[in-house]
C-alpha cells in the first residue's frame, strides 16, 4: 500500500505567559497567550519513531516562558519575531517556525481617581493577536507578519439598511431601511514591510490606527449591507496604512429582530429588540491591494477565513 506523510507540524499551543515588570512599585503587566509551532522535515519522528530531530514541545514551551524574562516583550509582533528565528536555529531539521501570539490587554483599577499601582481590570474591546511565519536560513531568511484582532464587538443602532436582495419561493426576510448592526469582528492584516520606507513598522502604533480606523469607520458608513462596511473598513486601512499589503474580515451578522409587541396592543418603533445567538450569518471578505506583495506561508494555519 503506497502511502507518505502528508504536511505536519507540531509545537506548544497556548501557553499563558504573564510577565510583571516590577523594577518600581508601579508595575507593569503583560499577558499572553503563545502558540509556537516547527515545520520541516520531520518525516521520521512520524514514519520510524525516531525523535532525534524533534526539538520537544516542552522545550518549546521554556523558550516562550525564558524569553519573557531574558528578552522582554516589547511589541508581540518582536516577541514572536524573536521566538520564530530562535526556534530556526535551534531545530536544525526545521524549515519553518510558527509562532501565533494573542495579548489580553489589563487597565489599572481606578481607586480615587488614580490608577492602582498593582491592580488592574481587563480591557474589553477586542483581542490583539499576531501570526509570524519564519522560514529559512541565512540570506534565504523570510519572515511574515499577520496581525489582528479577535473579538471587537460592535453595535449600531441605526444607520444601517438591508434590501434590494435577491428572492425566491423561500424568501420571507422582509425589507429594511433602518435596523441594528452588530457583529464580532474578526480582522486580520498581513505587513509588507518592503512598503515602508526603512523597511521597519512601528507595530503598537500601526495596530492601535488600525483599530481606531475600523471603529471609526464601522461608525461613520452609512451600511447597505455587512458586505459593503467590511469593504469600506478594509478600503480605509489599505489607504491610510501602506504597510498593510491586504486585510481579511470574519464578521458574524448578529441579528436583532424586533419584537412584535402588537399582541398587548404596543407600538414597537424600533426600540425592543431580541438579540438572536444563532444562526447568524456569517461574512467573511479580504481586501487588497492589486500590487500586493506575495502572500508567501503569512497566512499558514490560520483558519477561519476565506
Ligand atoms: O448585511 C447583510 N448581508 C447579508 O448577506 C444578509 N443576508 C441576510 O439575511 N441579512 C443580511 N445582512
Amino acid at each position: 500500500m503506497a502511502i507518505h506523510l502528508g504536511a505536519n507540524q507540531y509545537g506548544k499551543a497556548e501557553n499563558r505567559v504573564v510577565r510583571i515588570y516590577r523594577d518600581t512599585p508601579r508595575h507593569q503587566i503583560r499577558d499572553l497567550n503563545v502558540s509556537t509551532a516547527l515545520r520541516g522535515d520531520f518525516e521520521d519522528a512520524h514514519t520510524t519513531g525516531d525523535q532525534s530531530d524533534v526539538l520537544p514541545t516542552d522545550t518549546q514551551k521554556n523558550t516562550a516562558f525564558a524569553f519573557a524574562k531574558e528578552k522582554g516583550i516589547g511589541a508581540i509582533e518582536d516577541y514572536a519575531l524573536t521566538l520564530g528565528a530562535h526556534f530556526l536555529d535551534a531545530s536544525p531539521a526545521a524549515q519553518g517556525a510558527r509562532i501565533e501570539v494573542e495579548e489580553y490587554a489589563w487597565d489599572r483599577i481606578q481607586v480615587d481617581g488614580q490608577g492602582h499601582d498593582h491592580s488592574f481590570v481587563r480591557t474589553g474591546g477586542g483581542v490583539r493577536n499576531t501570526v509570524v511565519n519564519v522560514e529559512g536560513r541565512g540570506a534565504e531568511r523570510k519572515t511574515y507578519v499577520v496581525s489582528g484582532i479577535s473579538d471587537l464587538v460592535v453595535l449600531k443602532s441605526t444607520g444601517s439598511e438591508f434590501h434590494g436582495f435577491l428572492k425566491d419561493e423561500y424568501t420571507t426576510l422582509p425589507e429594511t431601511n433602518d435596523r441594528i448592526l452588530a457583529t464580532s469582528l474578526v480582522a486580520r492584516w498581513r505587513y509588507d514591510t518592503r512598503r515602508t520606507g526603512d523597511g521597519s513598522v512601528d507595530w503598537d502604533k500601526s495596530y492601535d490606527e488600525i483599530k481606531g480606523l475600523l471603529l471609526s469607520r464601522f461608525a461613520t458608513i452609512h451600511s447597505l449591507a455587512l458586505q459593503q462596511t467590511l469593504y469600506g473598513m478594509g478600503s480605509a486601512v489599505l489607504e491610510q496604512h501602506p504597510e498593510v499589503a491586504e486585510i481579511k474580515f470574519s464578521a458574524p451578522n448578529k441579528h436583532h429582530f424586533l419584537v412584535d409587541l402588537s399582541p398587548f396592543g404596543t407600538e414597537n418603533p424600533g426600540e425592543v429588540f431580541i438579540a438572536a445567538d444563532r444562526p447568524y450569518g456569517l461574512i467573511e471578505a479580504t481586501v487588497t491591494r492589486d500590487d500586493a506583495s506575495d502572500a508567501g506561508s503569512a497566512w499558514h494555519a490560520v483558519p477561519g477565513f476565506c
